[in-house]
């Protein structure tokens, strides 16, 4: 599991661990675990340049120390005095060690680049001159390790207002923090390193946790030798209509191929006639009226995908919110729920599955705002409609009212086409009738969801049934050929 925190969980786990420690040892820890990681990167440290960006905080202390430790190397060390003052101790270090002052155009002439300009004391958009030397190192050749966080990223949300540096790496401090793992700030900050300086026994329970494909394999449902395809669950799909018939091909594909013992599909003619050639494996009831009468028993329904916002959709949602299983909602069926909250007045669980302009209907928070602090608006829409939220994008996090956000980055860009999101919610929806929650169930979806375009693009444009098709070699990937037994 990997587990991050806010910016105040980390400063109240710092006092406690501060006021135990010698002054200035936390910071003598980071900054060798800093130095060590530019070493890594430089290869050769003899000789090499490298430009420290100094802000006047302690995240630039942390910087002038580790090119202190990196001076007495050999390299070349000059530091970019950003603030209005300094950290004085560590500017004192870092220019007996043979570091140098330098302006701005020592970014130019670097081998590497430490950000050291703001940590987690960030508050609003970086301000000049920080701005203008995180747009230079952007712009500079040479790669970037960040301090903590890349400079302009908030720690506890990844929020970024205006530029943010973009690091190579980014070295972090104690624990993780949420920024980190939560796009546009888990975008900036390239691969993350973790010094240990000692904070663990501190740390309260995380902000948010990102499951690793072990967790997921962990908490995957595994077919049995006395399972039969009744007991490994069994899948609702009420999705697609006469105009949007791929929706439902593609919501039954996800499931089938997530590993549910049975998929039901019920909708109209033109749907059912693709489903049925599409997927001779699913069994299929054909309504002449939206009812659920005699089309049978099921785990776990998914509802919504192309369904249309009609009166025909409209009862069908209504009369499957009436059963009493887990219900996943998506897509238009979001938007009935938007019209008409009370739909949602139930006992059972409900994940819903919004991307970003979705929920933004649903809770009338706008697009861009959503995109810009997805935890906020996926928790805030947990709390307030009582279910867990799944909200889609490129980082996708899931939110149930009390427990941690579920963060996942295993997706690619190459997922942003057509119909992937129908896959996503058919695979979520294998999971709830597995038997998983629909926390577990969101999370371990979107992982899979993730790795199955990985696959599937593996670098090239994909396609959302060539998604579905790789969940198998997703799930095998995570488990091993020990689970297909
Ligand atoms: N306190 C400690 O013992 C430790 C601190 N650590 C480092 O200390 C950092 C936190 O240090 P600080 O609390 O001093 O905070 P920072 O160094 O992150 O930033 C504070 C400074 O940045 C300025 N600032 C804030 N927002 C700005 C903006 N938008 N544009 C321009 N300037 C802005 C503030 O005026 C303030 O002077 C951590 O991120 C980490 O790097 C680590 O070394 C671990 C130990
Ligand atoms: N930039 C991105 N990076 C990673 N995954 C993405 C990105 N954009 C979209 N996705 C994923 O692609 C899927 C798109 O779903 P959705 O928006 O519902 O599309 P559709 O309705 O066409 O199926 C979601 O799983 C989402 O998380
Ligand atoms: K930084």
């Amino acid at each position: 599991m990997r587990i991050a925190y806010t910016a105040d969980q980390i400063r109240a786990a710092e006092h406690q661990l501060m006021a135990r420690l010698p002054e200035g040892t936390l910071m003598q820890r980071a900054a060798s675990g800093l130095a060590a990681a530019c070493a890594t990167m430089l290869g050769k440290v003899y000789g090499s340049r490298v430009t420290l960006l100094v802000g006047s905080g302690d995240n630039g202390g942390d910087a002038l120390y580790a090119g202190a430790l990196l001076a007495r190397r050999g390299a070349r060390v000059e530091a970019v005095l950003a603030g209005s003052r300094t950290h004085e101790a560590g500017l004192e270090a870092f220019l007996l060690a043979g570091g140098r002052e330098a302006g701005a155009e020592a970014i130019e002439r670097a081998d590497l680049i430490v950000d050291g300009l703001v940590g987690i004391g960030v508050s609003g958009a970086l301000r000049e001159p920080y701005w203008g030397l995180a747009r230079a190192a952007n712009a500079a050749a040479a790669p970037t390790v960040a301090v903590d966080v890349p400079s302009g990223v908030d720690a506890s949300s990844g929020r970024v207002e205006g530029a943010a540096v973009e690091a190579a790496l980014t070295v972090t401090m104690g624990a993780r923090k949420t920024g980190l793992l939560v796009d546009p700030g888990a975008a900036l900050a390239g691969e993350v390193e973790l010094v240990d300086i000692g904070l663990g026994p501190y740390l309260p329970d995380p902000d948010v946790v990102g499951l690793t494909g072990a967790d997921v394999a962990a908490l995957l449902p595994r077919p049995a030798a006395e399972s039969d395809k009744y007991r490994r669950g069994v899948v609702g799909v009420v999705a697609g209509s006469d105009q949007y018939t791929g929706a439902a091909v593609l919501a039954v594909g996800g499931a089938l191929l997530a590993g549910a013992g049975m998929v039901r599909y019920a909708g109209p003619g033109e749907p059912v006639a693709q489903v049925r050639s599409r997927w001779p494996e699913a069994v299929i009831t054909e309504l002449e009226r939206p009812s659920l009468d005699g089309v049978g028993r099921v785990q776990a329904w998914v509802v919504g995908p192309g369904l249309g916002t009609g009166d025909w959709a409209r009862e069908m949602l209504a009369q499957v919110l009436a059963s009493d299983v887990p219900v996943l909602i998506d897509a238009d069926g979001l938007t009935l729920v938007a019209r008409e909250r009370d739909l949602l007045g139930r006992d059972a669980p409900v994940l819903v599955t919004p991307h970003a302009g979705e929920l933004s209907r649903l809770t009338g928070a706008g697009r861009d705002e959503i995109e810009a602090d997805r935890l906020k608006h996926a928790r805030g829409a947990a709390a307030d409609l009582g279910v867990t939220v799944l909200l889609k994008g490129s980082t996708t996090v899931v939110a149930e009212p009390d427990r941690p956000v579920r963060v996942n980055g295993t997706g690619t860009a190459w997922l942003a086409t057509g119909g992937t999101g129908d896959v996503l919610s058919g695979v979520a929806g294998a999971l709830l009738a597995q038997g998983l929650g629909c926390y577990d169930a969101g999370s371990c979806a979107a992982y899979l969801h993730g790795l199955a375009g990985r696959i599937a693009s593996s670098g090239a444009p994909l396609h959302a049934a060539g998604v579905a098709a790789a969940v198998p070699a997703a799930i095998r990937e995570l488990t091993g050929r020990s689970a297909s037994r």
